[in-house]
């Protein structure tokens, strides 16, 4: 019997961010393995035009959840929508929800962040600093609160090169800046946000190490634990491989190079490409909230969830792979065949850009234009590059986190937990999994058939066809332009057609002479 299961039987959990990637696998993975908790309070807001019950039912419904609502078959009777908005005061929870929540809540996960790197430094602290500011203080009232899981980035201390697991201290205090974003004005804000990123690469990582800090000042007498996990990427293995529902971290640039949209990209390719599957993060942080509230660690734990180093991928392969699978198993309606150019050069990474990127979308939307629609390609194209241009930082460089508490952790699970819990990350085969997940943004985000790949590998025959066509033609008219101006191009076109021409007449003699 695994403990870890057993423990979470009856027990009322709070999830915030359960909307979420994350989130989801979460709630998914208690259910699956806790049939019998009491409930689940989610934190939800209503959003593009979905009440907080229609949001419910659009997870429940999801193939994520197939698995859970046979075993589970009340799992709807077992997950409590509270409305909730965390950019509000007291995240406008209703009074009679508010000491609903107070009075019962046993276990918190906190998983709810905004996590775009151009957010503005008012909204990102708001989202990763004040409402945890805000949940710790609610949890601080909860009676049978028996832990607090807060889910951080394992790159909110991207500014070192190695990690370890504690609570680096930011040169500002949390509070300090919290007041003055209250009097600041935006026009202000932005100016001085460069100056407090300091070498952080922008607002997300910066307030995440901030919200660090603030779940150290606040945790009181509170059992807390922080986990920091790397680039979250598709299942590997549960509740079936290659599960991912949104395009953020890799997933986003897997279809754009499937598309044949990216085909080139300024990307170290020994760099370490730290994904983590997102399977095994909800795993280690269930495991992580059970240690938490049974063995009441002194201090707040924190658990780095990274690949880097016990089982290390480079981006190289991991581009390689991506391509491979798409050889076999196309996207349909690709733009362009799909191709990958690393290089680290920043004019190569320019001249790549307008010769692989910019000039067919103008070349494209050229042709929209001609056939009486609308021009898209040049406007996608160039948010491509915006957001390639976000994630350079993360796919050019190497850290290293140190996994002590996460490996201490392993060892103090049975092997039915090490085995239904499982966040041992050597035991990840990175071609099948990349292969999966590049399988998984095919079938679960783009929603595509199985059915259509005959289609769209004649798609990307025809493409590579144009492509020659293309290429012969471009070449033709240079060469005509070139001879039209240049004795020496003249000579050079004389000398190889009577070259070609001598060759032949040769050719036609000696045959003749054969018969
Ligand atoms: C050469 C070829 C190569 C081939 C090989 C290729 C494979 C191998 C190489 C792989 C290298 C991987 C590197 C990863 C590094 C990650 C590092 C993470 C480290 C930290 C990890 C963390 O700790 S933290 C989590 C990560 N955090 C993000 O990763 C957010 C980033 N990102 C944003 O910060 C915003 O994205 C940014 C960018 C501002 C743009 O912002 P933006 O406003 O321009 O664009 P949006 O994001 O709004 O979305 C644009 C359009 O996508 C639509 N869309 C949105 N969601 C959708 C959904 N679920 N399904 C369908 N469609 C969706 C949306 O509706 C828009 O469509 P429309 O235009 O029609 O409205
Ligand atoms: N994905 C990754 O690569 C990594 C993620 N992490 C961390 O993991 C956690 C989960 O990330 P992930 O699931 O990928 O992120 P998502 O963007 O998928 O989910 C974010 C969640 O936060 C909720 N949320 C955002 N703003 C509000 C708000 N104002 N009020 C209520 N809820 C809100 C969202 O709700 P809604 O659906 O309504 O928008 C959603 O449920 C985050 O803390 C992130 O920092 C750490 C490392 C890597």
């Amino acid at each position: 019997m695994s403990m870890i299961a057993a423990f979470y039987g009856g027990k009322s959990i709070l999830i915030t961010g359960a909307t979420g990637f994350l989130g989801k696998v979460l709630m998914e993975k208690l259910f699956r393995t806790s049939p019998d908790l009491k409930v689940i309070y989610i934190l939800v807001r209503p959003k593009a035009g979905q009440t907080l019950q229609q949001r419910v039912f659009q997870i429940l419904n999801s193939k994520l959840f197939e698995k859970v609502k046979e075993l589970c078959p009340n799992v709807h009777e077992k997950i409590r929508a509270i409305y909730a908005d965390l950019n509000q005061n007291d995240f406008g929870i209703s009074k009679e929800d508010m000491q609903e929540l107070l009075s019962c809540t046993n276990i918190i996960f906190h998983c709810a962040a905004t996590v775009r790197f151009d957010d503005t430094l008012r909204h990102a602290v708001q989202l990763n600093v004040t409402a945890t500011q805000q949940l710790l203080l609610m949890a601080s009232q909860m009676p049978k609160l028996e832990a607090f899981i807060h889910i951080s980035t394992a790159f909110s201390n991207c500014n070192l090169k190695h990690i370890d697991e504690v609570i680096y201290p930011c040169p500002v205090e949390p509070k300090k800046i919290i007041d003055s974003l209250e009097w600041l004005d935006d026009a202000i804000i932005d100016e001085i946000t460069p100056k407090l990123i300091g070498d952080r690469p922008n607002t997300y990582t910066y307030t995440k190490a901030l919200g660090e800090m603030v779940v150290q000042q606040e945790s009181g007498n509170m059992n807390i634990a922080i986990i920091r996990p790397s680039i979250v990427g598709a299942t590997w293995q549960e509740p079936f491989p290659g599960w991912v529902d949104n395009i953020n971290g890799p997933s986003g640039l897997i279809i754009a190079a499937g598309k044949g949209f990216l085909r080139a990209i300024k990307a170290t390719p020994m760099a370490v490409a730290d994904v983590i599957p997102v399977d095994t993060v909800v795993n280690l942080t269930l495991a992580v909230g059970w240690y938490t509230a049974v063995h009441r660690p002194k201090s707040t734990l924190v658990y780095h969830c990274t690949s880097g180093n016990l089982n290390p991928c480079n981006w190289g392969k991991m581009g390689f792979q991506v391509l491979a699978t798409f050889e076999k198993i196309p996207l349909e309606r690709a733009f362009r065949r799909p191709y990958a150019n690393f290089t680290t050069n920043n004019f190569t990474t320019q001249y790549r850009n307008a010769v692989s990127h910019r000039a067919p979308a103008i070349i494209y939307d050229f042709y929209l234009r001609l056939t009486g629609r609308k021009p898209r390609m040049t406007k996608l194209m160039n948010r491509l590059l915006r957001t390639v241009s976000m994630l350079e930082y993360f796919i050019n460089r190497s850290w290293e986190w140190s996994t002590y508490n996460t490996e201490m952790l392993m060892s103090e699970l049975s092997p039915e937990d090490q085995r239904v819990f499982n966040f041992d990350v050597r035991q990840l085969n990175w071609l099948e999994y990349i292969e999966n997940y590049v399988l998984g943004v095919k079938k679960y985000l783009l929603k595509e058939d199985m059915a259509g790949i005959p289609e769209a590998k004649q798609h990307l025959k025809r493409l590579r066809n144009i492509h020659y066509l293309f290429n012969t033609a471009l070449f033709l008219i240079a060469w005509r332009l070139l001879i039209a101006r240049s004795q020496m191009a003249r000579n050079v076109w004389f000398f190889i057609v009577s070259f070609c021409y001598k060759f032949l007449s040769y050719f036609r003699a000696s045959s003749t002479l054969k018969v």
